[in-house]
């Protein structure tokens, strides 16, 4: 179970006061849950995770995995596929996943199963965006992360590309079984991954909403299902996107979707 309990995080002065990027954020994910996390621009979703990863300790509060500061077991991918361009595919993956013959082999498996095999001693730069998405992904399951903490890894493809990315980190994820934290911009997007999606408030973020998916998979962010449902939720929900905006609009609560 990952708990989060985030009395406050604020920044150091900017030039001006201090900005409170988070207060009062509450938030706890199952074990083997995916949990998408939506919010406008600046609400604190980055911020989110790097203090849920570890990566920002200067926090108000505190974040434990099975009653335990998240430590080695925590996998990342980000907006940018992050690659070392000087390692090929599969030396990319094995930085991760270390040297073991073990290793390897998972290494090889996963990049095959991503349809990378014919590229595994490529070097990242002559891969498409998609590919090297690809890659990220192979590295972030590689060590069968108990906690995935992924900030909008699927931003800025097109929508096909976008679409299978989708589709292959579902299956790791049920293959795997990681708790998944996902942060995104993207309403239909959290629909067609969550079994959970909560909605942060405007700055300083807190959850305002969180709702439980129970749409069968495979969802599609462009299916009927997935478009039926956000209309469904606008409409209960009036103003909850401009409410997430200005931090009004929305109770506390959970609602089955
Ligand atoms: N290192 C930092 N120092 C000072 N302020 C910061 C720092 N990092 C983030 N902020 C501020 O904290 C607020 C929240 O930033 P954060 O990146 O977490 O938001 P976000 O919801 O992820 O935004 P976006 O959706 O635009 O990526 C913003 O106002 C940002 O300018």
């Amino acid at each position: 179970m990952l708990e989060i309990d985030i009395d406050r995080k604020r920044y150091a002065d900017r030039g001006g006061s201090p900005h409170v990027a988070l207060s009062g954020l509450n938030l706890q994910v199952g074990d083997g849950e995916f949990a998408c996390v939506v919010g406008p621009s600046g609400c604190g979703k980055s911020t989110l995770l790097n203090v849920v990863g570890g990566l920002d300790g200067d926090v108000e509060g505190r974040v434990r995995l099975d009653g335990e500061a998240p430590g080695n077991g925590v996998g990342f991918m980000f907006q940018e596929p992050r690659l070392m361009p000087w390692l090929s595919v599969l030396d990319n993956v094995l930085l991760v996943a270390g040297r073991s013959a073990a290793a390897k082999a998972r290494a090889v498996d996963l990049l095959v199963a991503m349809e990378l095999g014919d590229v595994l001693q490529a070097y990242p730069g002559r891969l498409s965006g998609g590919m090297q998405r690809r890659v990220a992904l192979a590295r972030a399951f590689v060590i069968e992360p108990k906690l995935l903490l992924m900030d909008e890894p699927f931003v800025s493809l097109d929508v096909p590309t976008a679409n299978r990315l989708r589709a292959m980190l579902v299956e790791l994820w049920q293959r795997c079984r990681s708790t998944v934290l996902f942060v995104t911009h993207d309403l239909r997007e959290a629909l067609a991954l969550g079994d959970r999606v909560c909605f942060l408030s405007g700055a300083p973020g807190r959850v305002v909403l969180d709702l439980a998916v129970t749409l069968p998979r495979p969802r599609a962010a462009d299916g009927t299902a997935v478009l039926e449902l956000q209309a469904r939720l606008l409409a209960q929900h009036p103003g909850l996107l401009a409410g997430l905006a200005s931090g009004n609009g929305c109770a506390p609560g959970r609602d089955d979707g």
